[in-house]
């Protein structure tokens, strides 16, 4: 047992010659990790060019840029899990000389959360730990001493988070295993660098200002973190320093104090509409109309849901708001598979999973016949297919939405945002007259998101209805109406001027005590969690078949 508590006791970080980071603004710090000059290629595609990124002992090191600009490619290459074309990178001042292997002990005490997890879904949490961890770890009762580490680390990044150290990766929710992955890669028996590619993406804000906490805790041992975001306000407020990637490229590096996010967006290269007062006069409108139901729940009552009403109508932008795991992907799963007799949709749908690599991505294919798909039907002429259509079509989305890569790279070529607008695009490629969203646009950059909103507006102008569950609640702004649930319910139905962030979160919590007195967890899918929104209520846990977004007859 002492040998257990040694070993789990390892798992301490920070190097004990770093000096004490103060956090923000910290001076003069011990480089942990440079580059210098780097640069990548994978075939046509040139993902770093010159990079020089530098990242001290307790300094957290923000990394932003569009989809597909580099930032993953650059962390794989800080981490050693990539050699560089050309340029150095040296780990506590010393180059690390070519063809030194992933697991090099160079990069010892450089550790990587990663965007879609790298942990084995057949495994238990436990057994993933020791995987990752193996090194400190006993050999003998290696799993009860894997299993503590994970917990007690959990219980420290993510109070509530309702994981054990038994549970199977794959019965867990998104949110739990990207809290599983971060965990992962903070236990070793030295860590100097923590490289988080996107660590809020699937996670609530309790969980997310939960990590933020630990990672501030991490910098004033002297361990440097690397955040990489989309959530530019979120990187400026954690953040000492932020660098932008454009292109492959570092073109600015600066300290967080004094930066806004408009400076920040701007230098990534985004035009940002701001959404105008005429936009959301066009969704009011649309809401007040007297329009065709297209779908409709009536008291929808069974596992998740308690009477709950949805009305949609054709052309019309219906939003599912509320804490995470309240209910909504239930809702979802009724329209997509309505067996009930409470539930009605007319039409054929298609389906926008927000779990992309489990049941959205088809990973042999390019990225042509992954957006194809579903529209191949409607192109085709009494059945037989038409390739130049198709092509055109394809041409027409990959442009549209700016996705990297082109049509004929796999998918598995394509970085995180990118496959997820080939996702998207998929289903509007589609002749469906009614999308469903779950969460959709996790991963997805600024600029390419604004240019999702327009299009999610022309196509309810085009008459197709779309319904659309956001855990940004400000993306409901977009919607002609917004239904709030918790606990299964739905606690408030919000058109056109009612629609803000504020408001949804106002009756998200207003009625969160109350639910929570007489509900009994109705909603969360684990159970362990409702009221939380901390992501810990399952997301996507125990959904039935896959939701692949290939559109079935109404
Ligand atoms: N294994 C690979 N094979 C081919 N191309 C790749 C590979 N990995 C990345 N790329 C390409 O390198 C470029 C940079 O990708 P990377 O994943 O680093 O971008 P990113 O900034 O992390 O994007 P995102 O914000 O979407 O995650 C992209 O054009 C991508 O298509």
């Amino acid at each position: 047992m002492g040998d257990l508590v040694m070993h789990v006791d390892n798992f301490t970080p920070g190097p004990s010659a770093a000096p004490r980071g103060t956090g923000r603004g910290a001076p003069e710090r011990r480089p942990v990790v440079t580059a210098r000059g780097v640069t990548k290629t994978y075939g046509r595609t040139r993902a770093l060019t010159g990079v020089d990124l530098e990242v001290g002992a307790g300094e957290v090191l923000g990394l932003v840029g569009h989809n597909g600009a580099g930032k993953s490619t650059l962390m794989r290459v800080l981490a050693g899990l990539e050699a560089c074309d050309e340029g150095t990178v040296a780990v506590r001042g010393q180059e690390v000389p070519d063809g030194t292997g992933p697991r090099a002990e160079a990069f010892r005490g450089v550790r990587m959360a990663y965007q879609e997890t790298s942990l084995c879904p057949d495994l238990t949490v436990a057994e993933n730990i020791w995987v990752s961890s193996r090194r400190s770890l006993p050999r003998l009762r290696w799993r009860r001493a894997a299993g503590d580490a994970a917990r007690r680390r959990l219980d420290e990044m993510f109070p509530g988070h309702g994981v054990t150290a038994r549970d199977r990766i794959e019965d867990l929710s998104l949110a739990q295993r990207q809290m599983v992955e971060i965990v992962r890669a903070s236990l070793c028996d030295r860590l100097d660098l923590l490289i988080l590619d996107e660590p809020t993406e699937s996670l609530g804000p309790d969980a997310a200002r939960s990590l933020y906490a630990y990672v501030r805790d991490l910098t004033a041992r002297g361990v440097a973190v690397l955040l990489i975001s989309h959530r530019i306000r979120e990187v400026l407020s954690v953040a000492d320093r932020v660098a932008v990637l454009r292109d492959g490229a570092v073109i600015a590096e600066r300290p967080a104090a004094g930066l806004g996010e408009h400076d920040v967006l701007t230098l990534m290269g985004a035009q940002v509409a701001e959404r105008t007062g005429d936009e959301r006069a066009v969704a009011a409108a649309g809401a007040s109309g007297d329009r065709p139901v297209m779908a409709e729940l009536r008291g929808a009552t069974g596992p998740g849901l308690r009477e709950v009403s949805v009305r949609v109508g054709a052309g019309e932008v219906v939003g599912l708001a509320g804490l995470a795991g309240q209910g909504q992907q239930e809702v979802l799963e009724r329209l997509w598979r309505p067996a009930r007799r409470d539930t009605s949709v007319h039409g054929t749908r298609a389906y926008v999973p927000g779990d992309r690599q489990r049941s959205g991505v088809l990973p042999l294919w390019s990225v042509a016949e992954n957006l194809i798909v579903t529209a191949m039907r409607g192109i085709a002429r009494r059945g037989v297919r038409r390739p130049a259509q198709e092509r055109a079509a394809v041409r027409d989305w990959v442009e549209r939405l700016a996705i990297r890569g082109g049509p004929d790279a796999a998918m598995t070529e394509l970085s995180g945002g990118n496959q997820q607008k080939v996702i998207v695009a998929r289903a509007f490629a589609s002749a469906a007259d009614l999308v469903l969203l779950d969460d959709p646009f996790r991963g997805v950059d600024v600029h390419t998101k604004t240019d999702l909103y327009q299009l999610i507006r022309q196509e309810a102008a085009r008459g197709r209805s779309v319904v659309w569950y956001s855990s940004e609640n400000a993306e409901m702004v977009h919607c002609d109406r917004v239904y709030v649930l918790r606990a299964g319910r739905v606690v408030a139905e919000l058109t056109g001027e009612e629609i803000s962030e504020e408001r949804i979160i106002a009756v998200s919590f207003a009625e969160a005590d109350e639910a929570s007195g007489h509900e009994g967890g109705t909603a969360g899918r684990d159970g362990g969690a409702s009221g939380r929104d901390d992501g810990t209520a399952g997301r996507d846990g125990g959904t039935p078949g896959r939701r692949d977004g290939v559109p079935s007859r109404g």
